[in-house]
């Protein structure tokens, strides 16, 4: 069987930047990864079918699966993820025990937030602020990222140097 590969999961808000960074991971690591984001999960469904939670209750459970078969198959993966509530949480520690999973917090200042979802224009006014509360309640992570306080690129080297990959 091949290594398993190794899994940097980022949690944060809409908006906060977790997609950019884990680009710049990509670019910048001196190993290979796949990004697995929830956005392309959600961009699966059918039109006139809202994706989210009501409509598709176990999609972040497949992530979770599926983010493990890539790993079993030897990809390292970053996953890119909202888990809102500790449902997603307690599944992703299930789905991915004995894996070598690094949990990273990606946190913004809520002001910065709102200027930001109002620059893309592409989220609702509100998501972010939506998702505070619960995001981040009752997690353990490996590693804080405030992505107000560098650029995506300042803040995926973070990330590098950190876990050395
Ligand atoms: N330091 C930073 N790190 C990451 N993104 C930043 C940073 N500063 C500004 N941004 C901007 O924040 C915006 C949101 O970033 P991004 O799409 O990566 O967020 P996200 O957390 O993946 O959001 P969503 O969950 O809604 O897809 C982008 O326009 C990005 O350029």
């Amino acid at each position: 069987m091949n290594k398993t590969g190794k899994i940097i999961v980022l949690n944060g808000t809409s908006s906060s930047g977790k997609t950019t960074v884990a680009r710049e991971i990509q670019s910048n690591s001196s190993e290979i990864y796949l990004l697995c984001s929830l956005d392309a999960f959600w961009d699966m469904t059918p039109h006139g079918i809202p994706a989210g939670s009501v409509n598709f209750p176990n999609m972040k459970l497949a992530l979770a699966r599926s983010v493990k078969a890539l790993a079993e198959t030897g990809h390292n993966v970053i996953v890119d993820i909202i888990f809102c509530g500790l449902k997603t949480y307690n599944e992703f520690k299930q789905e991915l025990k004995g894996f070598n999973v690094s949990l990273i917090k990606i946190y913004c200042p809520l002001e910065e937030l709102i200027k930001r979802e109002l620059a893309r224009g592409d989220r609702k006014p509100g998501l972010a602020e939506s998702q505070l509360d619960s995001v981040h309640s009752g997690v353990i992570y490996d590693l804080s990222i405030n992505t107000s306080a560098g650029n995506s690129s300042e803040c995926a080297q973070n990330i590098i140097n950190s876990l050395r990959v």
